[in-house]
């Protein structure tokens, strides 16, 4: 399926036509749709949800997504939702890339859950995955009824084929595909690798910007969402679902990606990373990282998240008499950090692009003994420039649980507090 292009604005009311006249005008269901298509709507939110929370979609289709066969359970036993049983260590862990499968791997196949909380049936918490995968999804669709998924990229462009039309996504870019919306995804260039928070919790949204004013962090124009693409396919496929933490598969003997028209504010965005305008002090100390929030997941407690996702961009670092990499620090929330290009300013060595780590509340971190020895000494008479990075933080209220699948994987780095053991006792009782 080819993209049609997109339009753009967060959270808009858009309307999308791949073939001429499909989208009833002044009503949405009319007692025969235009071209013989069926009209289905699609809602995101509680039908009485506040008027600026509100999303759904009405999809003018070729067959409603009602026409399937029974699920029966599907096996991808990496994929699961299971991060509730036992204790969880206060250690700091980190994790070494996921390794590119061997095999042909898809996308679904190619998902490997690393930690979460939270649960679908509760309606909070995420779940945190990541994929590695070199093969073409084929003659299977997928949708996640659990929840949105914000996609990121790290290594390979995504092709995502979608009920509401195209999303094509190289790595510093993010996709959200939202809970219930059906895709396949193809990757051009034969391999991929990323990140995927899967948000049981309210629907991502903007911050508000308060005293920032009315531009700044990530424009609401530059959030792109497809225009209607559709297939008219029919075949032995399968459709794959994720329902209350498990896997299930359907025979269809069709593309569900056969969306002629529809319009609403329920639908699938991709953002590029690099369009955020990034905001930091001018004058002294280092902000907190919430001024790097993208998009956040709201809970029922005013100003807490359920789940922020914030980025750490290419930036100047200007601030005097001040160590100008993060502090150290111990939070209230729970961090799940990854890594998508070049090097994080707090870690001189360790975290590769396509690795991760975990600081869970209250657990202390910060800057590693080789970057707390340059960033003392650095000459702050000159501005400092990041380039070549970009690392995000998927940063939750409750504690985020890894899997037993990511605490025994081979790629945990085991050593990883050796990289705090070098900061040394500086200090002098009475300063010379
Ligand atoms: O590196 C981290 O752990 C993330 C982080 C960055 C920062 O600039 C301040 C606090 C914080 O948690
Ligand atoms: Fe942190």
């Amino acid at each position: 399926m080819k993209s049609n292009g997109y339009q753009s604005g967060f959270g808009n009311e858009f309307a999308t036509e791949a073939v001429a006249g499909a989208l009833p005008v002044g009503r949405n269901s009319p007692q025969r749709v235009a071209h013989g298509l069926y009209a289905e709507q699609l809602s995101g939110t509680a039908f009485t949800a506040p008027r600026a929370e509100n999303r759904r979609s009405w999809l003018y289709r070729i067959r409603p997504a009602a026409m399937h066969g029974a699920f029966e359970p599907f096996a991808q036993p990496a994929f699961h939702n299971d991060f509730d049983g036992g204790p969880v260590s206060p250690d700091q862990l980190r994790w070494s890339p996921l390794p590119l499968p061997a095999q042909p791997t898809d996308f679904v196949d190619g998902l490997y859950t690393m930690a979460g909380n939270g649960s679908a049936a509760g309606q909070h918490g995420v779940g945190i995955h990541l994929y590695a995968a070199n093969a073409p999804m084929q003659g299977r669709f997928f949708y996640d009824a659990d929840g949105e998924l914000l996609i990121v990229p790290q290594q390979g462009r995504l092709h995502i084929a979608t009920e509401l039309g195209v999303l094509d996504v190289e790595p510093q870019e993010i996709a959200v595909i939202p809970r219930g919306v059906r895709f396949r995804v193809e990757l051009p260039d034969g391999a991929a690798r990323g990140y995927v928070c899967e948000n049981f919790g309210a629907l991502l949204r903007l911050p508000d910007l308060g005293p920032i004013g009315s531009n700044g962090l990530a424009n609401p124009r530059d959030f792109l969402t497809p225009h209607a693409a559709f297939e008219d396919s029919e075949g032995e496929f399968e459709l794959i679902a994720k329902f209350q933490g498990h896997l299930w598969r359907a025979p269809i003997g069709h593309s569900p990606l056969d969306v002629v028209a529809w319009h609403g504010n329920y639908a699938p965005y991709k953002y590029d990373l690099r369009r955020f305008n990034t905001i930091g002090s001018i004058s002294y100390d280092h902000p907190d990282p919430s001024i790097f929030l993208v998009l956040h997941s709201a809970s029922d407690t005013p100003g807490t998240s359920n789940m922020d996702f914030v980025i750490f961009p290419p930036r100047w670092l200007v601030a005097q008499d001040t160590f100008r990499p993060p502090w150290f620090h111990r939070n209230i929330a729970s961090e799940f950090m990854g890594l998508v290009h070049g090097a994080y300013d707090a870690k001189a060595e360790g975290f590769a692009p396509g690795g991760c780590s975990l600081h869970n509340s209250m657990t202390g971190h910060g800057p590693d003994a080789a970057t707390f020895d340059k960033a003392s000494a650095a000459d702050l008479s000159r501005p400092d420039v990041i380039g070549d990075t970009m690392a995000f933080m998927f940063e939750t209220r409750a504690v985020i649980r890894p899997t037993r699948q990511a605490i025994d994987a081979a790629h945990r780095q085991r050593d990883y507090q050796a990289c705090w053991a070098g900061l040394r006792k500086q200090f002098r009782a009475a300063d010379a």
